[in-house]
This record gives structure tokens, C-alpha cells and sequence, in this order.
């Protein structure tokens, strides 16, 4: 650990550790009830009974950039190196619902992600790509119904029935407002169209999982460990009280809520926060949802590693990181993890640091023994006492959420906001002062930075999408497409699923902007508060 004040030393999340933890550390600690057995209530040891000696956790390296073509060859080498799982990352005017040749797309398109204008792009981007034998995970929030009714609609055209698709929406709008920032609507229709997708994907895609509730861009933005969990799980809250409300039972979409959280590069908390979070979960759906089905009370996690830790200065050194940071995550129990490129602080990562990223994940499978035993740290003296002290942490935290009337009104006092603020304030400080050691940026510098050559997004791309737009516009059945979205716009002034009027537009080759701008229309934008 990095941050030294006298003696005594503080976890990120603030909290004492001490240099020996003996057996008093666990007085009174009842192992039946605070770990369970593996793959069991409460899942503190992990969600499956054998967890990696049964499977290792997939392999899920996050990648997209330019075009849709660019996107599929990064993927197919991906694949051809040992990737388990796919991981899209769209570019900002997607993920905003607006199209490449918008005004407000204008020198945006392809650089961080792959530009997705229409199902077109969508079948190119899966080219080759066998949907029903891949898993693949879409990092799409506000948009993201749109983006997972493509993925059928590829799918349909492989002849794969959406009952075999599998893989994740992030589809978590209520981290957006609190730290992300790519939202549209407002939370009451944001909300409603995570039941409608619920729904949806319950009735049609029941592999699918429907969301991915992210602590990862929290804790991007300088949250504790403690506010990532307690933060995030206050938003798992209020989407399973959302559904409920929407007439779901719990156990009918419990089992496919999924998480995503960061891995840093101090293990031993990284290790009791991924612990604490599993075991509060279980207690949360069991207790005050009253879920019955197990699965409802697993909390299943991505990981990526923590992308801020990185340093732009001698980036070679991330490698050393992200290996110690992916080891926190497997320590951890983590499903599926994303480790970061070493020179993404710099750039996108290129063709080598990409693949270089994937085999620490491979050394870490196959090279150590980490997976031979599940949660290896159970009854540690140390691990469990900081398990504990974190999820004590957490559920304080939470209990300040719900004082204030949950996640969305807390959202609107700012107070998640405010609270990581802080916190970033006080690593900043602390990285200012020297406290806070960081190999290569505050200590251990080098006079002169070697030379680095990053990958650039070519700026042609913006120039190639404008041109399949109006190709597009050009060739479809133009009144299609108008009857569609207004059938769309009626189903949002009402109360029918929006996806299914939705997927015929698209369908009919109606665009991401287009299908986006039809709901603007009906639900608004969502304007923050600003709270200082
Ligand atoms: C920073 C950046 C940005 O801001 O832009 C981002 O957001 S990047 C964000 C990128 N996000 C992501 O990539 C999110 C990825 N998320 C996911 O993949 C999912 O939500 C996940 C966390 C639940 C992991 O799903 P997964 O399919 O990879 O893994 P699973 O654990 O579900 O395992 C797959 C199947 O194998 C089975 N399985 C796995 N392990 C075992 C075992 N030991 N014993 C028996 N069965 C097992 C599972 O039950 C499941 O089957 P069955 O299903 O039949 O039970």
C-alpha cells in the first residue's frame, strides 16, 4: 500500500489496518454465518460451489474503435489469441444517441469506441462472428435497448434464436448521472424503460443478463472502495425496486443482474470489497426483497482494472500493475475481468499491448495456482476483519442513501456526487504532498520519458459513416420508417414495452439517432443539477 501517515495505515476506503491481525481480530466472527460454504448463501467464498477449479473466470477485454470494420478485425484477433468473451466499446455519439453525421457527433466518431449508426453497421461489426457460440458484453447505457435489439436482429440473420444469446448490457443509466455522464432521458423514464427491457429479456433474450451495475466509473472518478460497493448496490436497489413496482416478481429478473466493479492495485482490500459486496447482496435480496431462487442472491461480477492508477510517465510499469490489480480481482471471485493495455493512459491501446494485456490474464489462469483452491483467503485473520470493516463501511454508507429516500433522490441531492468528490480531492492532495507513493510520477522519475508512438483513430472515419448514412437514407423505404417511429413515440406516451415497436423500427432501418430522437421527444432530457 502506498499512503503512509506515522505509523498507523489507512485503507483506500479510510479505514485503520493494523501491522498484525491475530485470532482477536475475528472475535466472536461465526464462520457459518458470515462465509457460508462456496457457491452458497450468503457467497462470501464466491457465487459457484468449484468457482475456478470447475472454469476459469472469462476472459473480457473491452475494445472498439472507428469504424464497424476496424471494430470485427480487433475482435477476430482477440478471439484468435484466447479471448473468452467480447467486450464493445462504443463511441461517444452512440452511446449519446445521435448519429456519425449529427453536428454535435462532429470530431467524436470512432475515437473512444465503434461508431454504430444502424443495424448495417451492426451486422458488420459481427461479421463472422458466431452469435450463439460467444458471449459478448455491450458497454451501451442509455441507448441500450437499442443496441441489444440489433444484436437479435444479427442474430436472427445467423439464424440464432435469441433464447441461445448471451452476454450483458451495462444498461445502468443511474451511475451515468452520478459519475459517467452518457445519459439522455430523465430517471423516472430511464427507469422505465430498464422495467420494459426487464420485461423484454424475460419474455424473448432470458440468457441475457439485463444489466451491469457499475461501480467501476465511481470509483474511476476517486470513490473508495467502501462508496463503490455501497453506491452501487444502492442502485441495485432502486432498479429491483423499479421492476417490482413494474409488476415483476423478483426471482423473474434477480437471477440475470449482473455487476462491475474496479480492481486496484491494493489487493487485500480490493479482495475484502469483493467479498463484503457479494455478502451484502445476498442479504439485501433475500431480506428485504424476499427472493427465493438462489441465483437471485448470487452477485455476479466484471472487473476492469483500475484504468486510473495507470501512469502516462514510464507506462511500461502499468504492466506490473494491471498484473497485481487482475490477481486482486481473481483473489476476488470475480466472472469476467478486463485487464487494461499498459499504455492506455496514453491512447488507445495498439494490436501488441492489447494481446500483451490478455496474457497477463492467461499467466494468472495458467501459470499460478490462485485457481486450484477457491477463495484462498477465507479465515485469514487479516482478510476477513478488513471483509468485515468494509462491508461495515458500506452498509453505513448505504444506510445514508436511504435516509435521504434511495439512489434517485440521493442522486438529486448530489450526494453520491459530493461524497466522491471528496474522496478524489484527498487522493489529489495526497498524491500532491508525496504521501501517497506513485512509482515513476512522484518518486522513482526518470529525467527524459522515452519516445511512445500511440495508435490514432483516423479522422477519415467521421467522413466514411456520413456517407453510409445518407446511403442508407437513400436506399430504405423511407415511409417504413416514419410509421415505425411513430409507433415507437405512441408506445412511449403510453404504458406498452417500448422494445417492440422499437426492434421493427430498426428493423426498417431506422438510425440510433433517429429511434433516440423519436423518445427526446416524448420523455426529455435529463438537465443535473449542479450541486457545489
Ligand atoms: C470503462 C468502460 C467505459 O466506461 O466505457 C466500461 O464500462 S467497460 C465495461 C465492460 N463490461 C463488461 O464487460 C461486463 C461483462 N459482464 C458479464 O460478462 C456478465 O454480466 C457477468 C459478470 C455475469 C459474467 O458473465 P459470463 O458469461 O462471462 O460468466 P458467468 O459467470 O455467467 O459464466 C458463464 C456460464 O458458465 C457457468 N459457470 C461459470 N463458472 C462456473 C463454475 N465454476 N461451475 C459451474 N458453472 C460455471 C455460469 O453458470 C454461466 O452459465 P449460465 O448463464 O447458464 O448460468
Amino acid at each position: 500500500m502506498a499512503r503512509e501517515s506515522g505509523s498507523v495505515r489507512f485503507t483506500e476506503s479510510g479505514l485503520p489496518i493494523e501491522p498484525v491481525y491475530g485470532p482477536e481480530a475475528l472475535d466472536g466472527w461465526d464462520p457459518a454465518e458470515r462465509l457460508g460454504e462456496p457457491g452458497a448463501y450468503p457467497f462470501t467464498r464466491g457465487v459457484y460451489p468449484t468457482m475456478y477449479t470447475g472454469r476459469p473466470w472469462t476472459m473480457r477485454q473491452y475494445a472498439g474503435f472507428g469504424t464497424a470494420v476496424e471494430s470485427n478485425a480487433r475482435y477476430q484477433q482477440l478471439i484468435a489469441h484466447g479471448t473468452t468473451g467480447l467486450s464493445v466499446a462504443f463511441d461517444l455519439p452512440t452511446q449519446m444517441g445521435h448519429d456519425s453525421d449529427a453536428t454535435i457527433a462532429s470530431g467524436e466518431v470512432g475515437k473512444v469506441g465503434v461508431a454504430i449508426d444502424s443495424l448495417d453497421d451492426m451486422r458488420v461489426l459481427f461479421g463472422g462472428i458466431p452469435l450463439d457460440k460467444v458471449s459478448t458484453s455491450m458497454t451501451i447505457n442509455a441507448p441500450a435497448a437499442l443496441l441489444l435489439l440489433m444484436y437479435q436482429l444479427v442474430g436472427e440473420e445467423q439464424g440464432v434464436p435469441a433464447e441461445q444469446l448471451t452476454g450483458t448490457i451495462q444498461n445502468d443509466v443511474l451511475k451515468e448521472y452520478i459519475a459517467r455522464g452518457t445519459y439522455i432521458f430523465p430517471p423516472g423514464p430511464s427507469l422505465r424503460l430498464t422495467a420494459d427491457i426487464f420485461k423484454y429479456c424475460r419474455a424473448e433474450i432470458p440468457k441475457w443478463n439485463t444489466i451491469s451495475i457499475s461501480g467501476y466509473h465511481m470509483a474511476e472518478a476517486g470513490a473508495s472502495p467502501a462508496q463503490e460497493i455501497a453506491f452501487t448496490l444502492a442502485d441495485g436497489i432502486a432498479y429491483v425496486r423499479t421492476a417490482v413496482a413494474a409488476g415483476m416478481d423478483v426471482d423473474d429478473f434477480g437471477p440475470r443482474l449482473s455487476f462491475f466493479f474496479v480492481s486496484r492495485t491494493t489487493i487485500l482490500e480490493e479482495v475484502a470489497k469483493f467479498r463484503a459486496a457479494r455478502r451484502i447482496w445476498a442479504r439485501v435480496m433475500k431480506d428485504e426483497f424476499g427472493a427465493r431462487n438462489p441465483k437471485s442472491l448470487m452477485l455476479r461480477f466484471h472487473t476492469q482494472t483500475a484504468g486510473v492508477q495507470l501512469t502516462a510517465q514510464q507506462p511500461e510499469v502499468n504492466l506490473v500493475r494491471v498484473a497485481v490489480q487482475g490477481l486482486a480481482a481473481v483473489l476476488g471471485g470475480t466472472q469476467s475481468l478486463h485487464t487494461n493495455s499498459f499504455d492506455e493512459a496514453i491512447a488507445l491501446p495498439t494490436d501488441k499491448s492489447a494481446r500483451l494485456a490478455l496474457r497477463t490474464q492467461q499467466v494468472l489462469a495458467y501459470e499460478t495456482d490462485v485457481t486450484a483452491t477457491v477463495d484462498p483467503f477465507a479465515g485469514s485473520y487479516a482478510v476477513e476483519r478488513m471483509t468485515d470493516d468494509v462491508e461495515a463501511a458500506a452498509l453505513a454508507l448505504m444506510e445514508r442513501v436511504e435516509d435521504l429516500g434511495g439512489a434517485v433522490a440521493a442522486i438529486e441531492h448530489g450526494f453520491q456526487k459530493g461524497e466522491i468528490e471528496r474522496s478524489a480531492y484527498r487522493i489529489a492532495q495526497e498524491t500532491d504532498s508525496g504521501e501517497r507513493i506513485v512509482v515513476g510520477v512522484n518518486r522513482y522519475t526518470l529525467d527524459a520519458e522515452e519516445p511512445y508512438e500511440p495508435l490514432r483513430v483516423d479522422p477519415a472515419i467521421e467522413a466514411q459513416q456520413a456517407e453510409r448514412l445518407a446511403r442508407l437514407r437513400a436506399e430504405r423505404d423511407g415511409a417504413a420508417v416514419d410509421a415505425a417511429l411513430a409507433a415507437l413515440r405512441k408506445a412511449a406516451e403510453g404504458t406498452e414495452n417500448v422494445l417492440y415497436p422499437m426492434k421493427d423500427a430498426l428493423r426498417a432501418r431506422a438510425t440510433v439517432g433517429e429511434v433516440c430522437d423519436a423518445l427526446r421527444g416524448v420523455w426529455g432530457r435529463y438537465v443535473p443539477a449542479d450541486v457545489f
